[in-house]
């Protein structure tokens, strides 16, 4: 478990966190959003005390990061997959940073493996593709078989399927019980991967919530077309829905599919169409985030207004 809590840090003049309070609990991937410069990156180094906090802390499992003895087995972390030194190989890579964990050789081949990098393990790191030291830094993430384990933009810069590798590797440490918090600025990627969204903007928390109960909230409704439309939309709003004329059809906000198709079969109302419409919560996000962000274009500000 991940605890963020009233954590403020200032670099200069600039807020980069300002008073934030979150968890990040075991078996889910908890998705990290926030426009650029929102702070999450300097969450993330607080959390594994790169960064001094101004006020408040960030606890892995109850301590303190610093606190830690041989932190590679508690808490595995990719921030900067191009931070390992050229003209090392992977494995020796891997190696000393096992070393000063006392962590096993077996762990080294067995993590490299598992990346998929068993194959280039004496090449040299600066001959590494993207992808490939991305996949580098998970393995050291995964090194110490820590049940905590944060990874920072990790599809940045990755092929589809360097994507789908680190979405499905994510779900499987966080089904065999892990804590995973991974940070993105992407919705659109998170909605596939995460189970709940810690959303950020200026430093600030914006939401704390699950990605279903973010689709709900942000649901747009059901489309229902019926040869009787006016006499449908007065008993849909009898029963409480809005309703609003839509393309020919009605668009109906407040009651469920099986609640519409109920009422329109005891009132023997012919339905032509029921289409629940599910949430973009890519706009959500935008909208949510709309006055964080640092620089807009004038397409975005027409989404977000
Ligand atoms: N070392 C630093 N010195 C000065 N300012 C910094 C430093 N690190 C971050 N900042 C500033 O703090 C704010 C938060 O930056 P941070 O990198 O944490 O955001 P982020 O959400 O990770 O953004 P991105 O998605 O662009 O990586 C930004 O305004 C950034 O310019």
């Amino acid at each position: 478990m991940i605890e963020v809590i009233e954590l403020t840090k200032r670099y200069g003049r600039t807020l980069a966190v300002d008073g934030l309070s979150f968890q990040v609990k075991p078996g889910l991937v908890t998705g990290f959003l926030g426009p650029n410069g929102a702070g999450k990156s300097t969450t993330m180094r607080a959390i594994l005390g790169l960064d001094a906090p101004d006020s408040g802390r960030a606890l892995v499992d109850g301590r303190p990061y610093i606190e830690i003895r041989q932190p590679m087995r508690v808490v595995g972390a990719l921030l900067d997959a191009s931070s390992v030194h050229p003209g090392r190989s992977a494995l020796n890579h891997l190696r000393a940073l096992a070393r000063t964990n006392r962590i096993g050789t077996s762990a080294v081949v067995s993590v490299m493996e598992r990346v998929g990098l068993a194959g280039v393990a004496r090449k040299k790191v600066g001959a590494f593709s993207l992808g490939m030291k991305q996949r580098l830094g998970i393995a050291a993430a995964l090194l110490g078989d820590p049940a905590v384990l944060m990874f920072d933009e990790p599809v940045n810069g990755l092929d589809p399927e360097g994507v789908r590798w680190i979405r499905e590797l994510m779900r499987g440490l966080a089904g065999d019980g892990r804590t995973v918090l991974v940070s993105s600025h992407l919705m659109s990627e998170m909605q596939l991967t995460a189970d709940r969204l810690v959303i950020i903007g200026r430093g600030k928390l914006i939401e704390d919530a699950t990605v279903g109960e973010l689709t709900k909230r942000f649901q747009r409704g059901v489309l229902v077309r019926s040869p009787r439309g006016e006499e449908l939309a007065a008993a849909l709003s009898s029963a409480g829905a809005t309703v609003t004329p839509e393309g020919g059809g009605l668009s109906v906000q407040g009651l469920d599919v099986p609640s519409i198709g109920d009422l329109a079969a005891a009132k023997g109302i012919p339905l032509h169409e029921v289409t629940p419409r599910g949430a973009s919560l890519e706009e959500a996000y935008m909208r949510l985030t709309a006055d964080s962000v640092e620089h807009k274009s004038a397409g975005y500000k027409a989404v977000a207004s």
